[in-house]
């Protein structure tokens, strides 16, 4: 199978996992990339289920009201059942780096609200240590400079991501060179970094279950 296909493969599993969970008044929380792009499509196909959802960003929130599925504003609901997102990269007890495509802020902020956290993606996001995937951290633009100083001292080497702005209006500045064995510590460090607004390290709150698309077909993975 290609990576598309694997792809694919675990969207249809995440909609089966879902299923049971779907009651009329249910919200769903939508990330944000390929993979929840595919995930969208086959949700879509089941809207009659559950109430509508809250989306981690304009371009999901745009994919879904294009289907035709009510997307909510967070303020307005009161509890999100279950989130399903993509990542850039996980390791076995589920913590992962998010933010390939710069949604990492509103990621982290709906998969806070959510009861479960179900995360979908093909074997090539498996890993042993995180980090070969540069982790990107969302700054306020005008501490872009200072932020970057900040994460050398950290052992990363910080590259600002020309042309990109977040949702938020901020900008992404992707970590190379890191090593991450303790990533609950490096996501607390660096967030406590003034002008940071946050970054792709999912640790402190992983995932609860990874469905895993593979060769051998998908795996349910749970730390
Ligand atoms: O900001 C983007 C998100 O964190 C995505 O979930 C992540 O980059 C994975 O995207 P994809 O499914 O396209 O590999």
């Amino acid at each position: 199978m290609t990576q598309d296909e694997l792809k694919q493969a675990v969207a249809e599993a995440a909609v089966n996992y879902i299923l049971p969970l779907l009651e009329d008044d249910t919200i769903v929380g939508v990330g944000t990339g390929s993979t929840a792009n595919l995930f969208i499509d086959e949700l879509a196909k089941h809207k009659s289920k559950f109430d509508g959802t809250v989306a981690s960003s304009d371009a999901s929130a745009q994919r879904l009201k294009d289907h035709g599925i009510p997307v909510y504003d967070l303020n307005g609901v009161d509890q999100i059942r279950v989130y399903v997102d993509g990542a850039d990269e996980s390791n076995h007890h589920l913590h992962l780096i998010k933010g390939g495509g710069a949604a990492l802020t509103r990621e982290k902020i709906v998969v806070a609200c959510s009861d479960e956290f179900v995360c979908i993606a093909d074997e090539s996001k498996l890993v042993k240590v995180l980090g070969d995937f540069p982790l990107p951290v969302e700054v306020i633009p005008m501490a872009r400079s200072h932020v970057a100083r900040q994460l050398v001292k950290l052992g990363g080497d910080p590259v600002y991501r020309e042309g990109v702005v977040t949702d938020n209006g901020n900008h992404i500045l992707d970590v190379y060179n890191l090593e991450i064995l303790d990533p609950i510590k490096l996501e607390t460090q660096i967030n406590a970094i003034v002008g940071v607004v946050t970054n792709g390290l999912f640790a402190a709150r992983p995932a609860d279950v990874l469905l895993l698309g593979t060769q051998e077909g998908v795996k349910t993975i749970k730390p």
